[in-house]
This record gives C-alpha cells, sequence and structure tokens, in this order.
C-alpha cells in the first residue's frame, strides 16, 4: 500500500540555504493494510521527516514514495491533493494545537464536511460523527458541545482520530501522538490503534520510545541519523537486535527485573562480530540493508 524506496531528504540550512543537513538518507519501508510500523528513532534521527514527506508536506530530495501506486510527489493540484488526504492522514504529537480555543472542539468535523461531504445532510452527517466517535471509544455526550480547555489530551488526540475517520482512510500517520498522554490515556489510545488495525488500517507509528513501538507494532524500523539501522517483525528486532545501535539502545530500556552491569555483561558476551554489516565508501550517500532472517534486516554503521 505505502512503499518508500530509496528515499532521500536534504533540508537547505543556514544563511541563505548555503548548506546541506541530510535528515533522511536511502530509505526504503513499506505499510500494508492492517499493518502497524513503527518508526522508531532519537530525537534529529529523521522520523518526523519521513512522517511529514508521506503526507506531502514536504517534498523528497530524491527517491520514490508510492502510495497504492501513485507517486506521491507526482500528487498535484488542489483535488488530486484532496483526494490524496482522503486516504491518508496525520495526526501529531499536542493535539491542542490543532483545536481553536475559541471555537468548540466538534468544529474540526465540520471542516471535513464543508471540504469531502457538503451534499450531506444535517442527520445524516450527525449519525457519521456519532460513528466515529463511538469508534474512537469516546462518549459523545462527553466531548460534543465542549471546548478543548474542557477535553482532556487524550479526548482530543480521539477526536483528530475520529475526524480522520470520517474520511475513508487507509494510512494513519501517527506522529508522537502518545507522547503528551498521562499513562491511563496512553494505554486508551494504544488500544484504539489496535482496533483500528484489525479493521484494515494501515499506521506508520513514529515515536521516540522503544517500549511503544515494541507494544504497538508488526513491524519495527530503528533509525539512525537518517537511515535504517534495523528493520523487521517486531519480536525479532526487540528479541534478537542485529545492529550494535539497536542492542545498544536495547540496552538502555531499565529492564526492572536485571540491573545496568547484568545488561552490560550480557551486551559484552554477546558482542555483534556475528553480523556483517552493509559498508559502504565514504562519499556514498546509500544505505544498503543486509538480510539476515526472513524480513528481518541490518543496515550500516554510522558513527
Ligand atoms: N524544515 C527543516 N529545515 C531544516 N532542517 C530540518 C527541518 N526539519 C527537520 N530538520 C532537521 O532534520 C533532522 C531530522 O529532523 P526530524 O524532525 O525528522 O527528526 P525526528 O527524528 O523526528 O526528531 P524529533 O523527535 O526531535 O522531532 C534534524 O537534524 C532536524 O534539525
Amino acid at each position: 500500500m505505502l512503499e518508500l524506496s530509496h528515499v532521500h531528504k536534504v533540508y537547505r540550512v543556514g544563511a541563505f540555504g548555503g548548506a546541506r543537513l541530510r535528515a533522511v538518507r536511502d530509505v526504503n519501508l513499506t505499510v500494508e493494510p492492517g499493518e502497524v510500523v513503527s518508526l522508531i528513532g532519537e530525537s534529529g534521527s529523521g522520523k518526523s521527516t519521513i512522517g511529514k514527506m508521506v503526507l506531502g508536506l514536504t517534498g523528497v530530495s530524491s527517491g520514490q514514495i508510492l502510495f497504492e501506486g501513485n507517486d506521491v510527489s507526482r500528487i498535484r493540484g488542489f483535488s488530486a491533493k484532496k483526494e490524496y488526504y482522503r486516504r491518508v492522514q496525520g495526526v501529531f504529537q499536542d493535539p491542542f494545537s490543532s483545536f481553536n480555543p475559541i471555537f468548540k472542539a466538534d468544529r474540526v468535523f465540520e471542516m471535513i464536511r464543508s471540504s469531502y461531504f457538503p451534499a450531506t445532510s444535517d442527520a445524516d452527517w450527525r449519525q457519521k460523527v456519532l460513528d466515529a466517535i463511538g469508534t474512537v471509544r469516546l462518549d459523545p455526550g462527553n466531548v460534543l458541545d465542549k471546548y478543548p480547555h474542557q477535553l482532556s489530551g487524550g479526548q482530543l488526540q480521539r477526536l483528530l482520530i475520529a475526524r480522520a475517520l470520517l474520511l475513508d482512510i487507509k494510512l494513519l500517520v501517527a506522529d508522537e501522538i502518545i507522547s503528551m498522554l498521562d499513562a491511563s490515556t496512553r494505554i486508551d489510545v494504544l488500544n484504539l490503534l489496535a482496533d483500528l488495525k484489525e479493521r484494515g488500517l494501515g499506521i506508520l507509528f513514529v515515536t521516540h520510545d522503544l517500549s511503544l513501538g515494541n507494544y504497538v507494532s508488526d513491524r519495527s524500523v530503528i533509525l539512525r541519523k537518517g537511515a535504517i539501522a534495523e528493520m523487521g517483525p517486531t519480536r525479532a528486532v526487540f528479541e534478537n537486535p542485529m545492529h550494535p545501535y539497536s542492542r545498544h539502545l536495547l540496552s538502555c530500556v531499565p529492564q526492572l527485573h536485571r540491573t545496568w552491569t547484568e545488561v552490560d555483561e550480557e551486551l559484552a558476551a554477546n558482542p555483534p562480530e556475528d553480523v556483517v554489516l552493509p559498508t559502504v565508501g565514504e562519499d556514498d550517500d546509500s544505505a544498503p540493508l543486509t538480510e539476515v532472517e526472513k524480513g528481518h534486516f541490518v543496515g550500516i554503521d554510522q558513527h
């Protein structure tokens, strides 16, 4: 459904855009219907840039992003873009910034109505909104007719997901949507994502939090400095990480049943020399992947 192939992103930075910053390097990945793929990386690793490119919010420097076989960068013109956003939507970290505090929160639904469903009757529209609110497990009585400040971050985040569901979306780009929520609301939103996946939605779940990636996703992609360090079925990546960077990241997650020393000793006893990482020349900006077991890939080692 979604396929990124050899995608690069270079930003022009500095005075007069004279310098170049390579944010995404030779990324290849796919998301299928009903699949949650986590894009996991530290701050600055290029996760959000990938999400933005998929959403057409910034262009690719080279490479291709295909959605249902169509090149996203070639979608031009108002009606083609509108059609794309009928199928692909994004939800971002800070739900509060998506709402105008002086309007009631459910006004966000009206924007979808005027753009996509202008001919729908009031009664049909209301039913559609109620269905979408039910799908995100909100009680309409608690959220409709309220101002944003009267709702929690989790409720607002679910309203934004409900808004996306009013459209016939196939792919949701969820960029750090859990980060600003408190622990009890987080689990509700994560469970909601699991429901959406069951309904056949593909989800690109962008997170800096390894444990969230592990919890929600079928496949995980670990990014480092814009390139894929490791990618594969989540269980394989988390239980049998092959790239030194993934091993390091996973060793940094506190494990309540083991001490730091134990984890360090275990890593030292299992050096990653068993895996031969792909290499590239100094001036080569490709980032090839090696398949170490079925569907499980490791990338170059970047220092
Ligand atoms: N519009 C932009 N112009 C110039 N540089 C940018 C722009 N957007 C992002 N960058 C740079 O590109 C790199 C990747 O940024 P990106 O936001 O994709 O990373 P991230 O992994 O999502 O990090 P975070 O979790 O902190 O948002 C960073 O070095 C960032 O400073």
